[in-house]
């Protein structure tokens, strides 16, 4: 294990000092985010994965909340919980199981995140998308993210699914990066460019694919923004927001989007829309977005995302 502080879990172990900054303590230099998890550290963490799932995954997906059952239907299964893996977070929401699950699906090698890490779990940035490096040096070419969003554009519905074709990075218009530090050019280079961030071929592919299972009238293709969180949005942040562009709001993704591009994976993302965010002051309760809301969007659409996904990498299969 490392004895890193920066790779514990934020949260610290019963008296374990090593957690906790002491503002009085003048030794204490604080560590850019790049360098929370040198190369060589997310080496052995894939080494660790590779070697006991004796597979060389080339499609990473990462579950959003409620998503789990993405990685249920992957074939031929090794499971690794993350507290068994060295040097990983654990996840801490509900909805999120917290395993790596690697197989195959249509044939091909993958591996995925039962549970992502999210910046208001109090994780930095790079440790919420660590595990993409990870993904990078097991040797993951394309990486699905899919997540569960509030959704903005007033012709989206509950149950819709927005396939992302781009993004608003708002932790970033804050200074706040998982590239923030001195950047390793083993995984990609200083100043990366993010237009045609999202794969264009495989967005047209996925709409094409909607159309077989009848549910193109439930597909979108817009723009996710990425807000810190815990707190869902005010109407005057939803709005904001729109003004700017924005389809659809969540708390993840954006930073794993990412670290894949720095690295330069080819990057599929959705967002399912679990509520809708309605932009107009009201006392009705429905108005209000739930965590609980959010995770029962996402078992009923569940089959719908796991179909498209996998009828997604069946097509990446056929090229190949
Ligand atoms: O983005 P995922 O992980 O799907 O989850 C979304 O749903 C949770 C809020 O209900 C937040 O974590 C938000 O980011
Ligand atoms: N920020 C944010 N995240 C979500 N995740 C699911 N729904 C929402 C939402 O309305 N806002």
């Amino acid at each position: 294990m490392c004895s890193r502080d920066c790779c514990s879990n934020p949260r610290g172990k019963a008296g374990d000092k090593s957690a906790i900054n002491d503002p009085a303590d003048s030794t204490i230099v604080p560590t850019a985010q790049s360098q929370l998890y040198p190369y060589e550290v997310i080496q052995e963490i894939a080494d660790f994965i590779v070697k006991g799932s004796g597979i060389r995954p080339k499609i990473g997906i990462i579950c959003g909340s409620g998503l789990g059952s993405l990685a249920d239907i992957i074939q031929d299964a090794k499971v690794f919980e993350y507290e068994k893996i060295p040097n990983f977070p654990v996840s801490t929401v509900e909805g999120h199981a917290g395993r790596l699950v690697v197989g195959t699906l249509e044939g091909a090698n993958v591996m995925a995140m039962q549970g992502r890490f999210h910046f208001y779990e109090g994780y930095p940035l790079a440790k919420c998308s660590m595990p993409v490096r990870v993904m990078k040096l097991c040797g993951v070419e394309y990486l699905f993210a899919t997540n569960a969003a509030g959704g903005i554009n007033p012709k989206y519905a509950v149950g819709d699914i927005m396939l992302m074709h781009d993004h608003v990075n708002m932790l970033g218009f804050a200074g706040n990066s998982p590239l923030q530090g001195p950047n390793d050019p083993r995984f990609g280079p200083r100043f990366p460019a993010l237009v045609n961030s999202y794969n264009r071929d495989l967005i047209n592919k996925a709409i094409e694919i909607s159309k077989i299972m009848g549910i193109e009238s439930n597909i979108h293709v817009g723009v996710y923004s990425c807000l810190g969180g815990p707190t869902y949005e005010t109407i005057a942040e939803l709005k904001a927001l729109r003004m700017m562009g924005v389809d659809a709001v969540g708390m993840s993704t954006v930073h794993e989007v990412i670290t894949a591009r720095h690295c330069d994976m080819k990057v599929f993302a959705f967002s399912l829309i679990t509520n809708k965010c309605s932009i107009e002051y009201s006392d009705k309760k429905d108005d209000e977005a739930n965590h609980e809301e959010v995770m029962a969007v996402a078992k009923n659409r569940q089959k719908a995302c796991c179909e498209l996904v996998s009828r997604l990498i069946a097509e990446i299969q056929k090229g190949s």
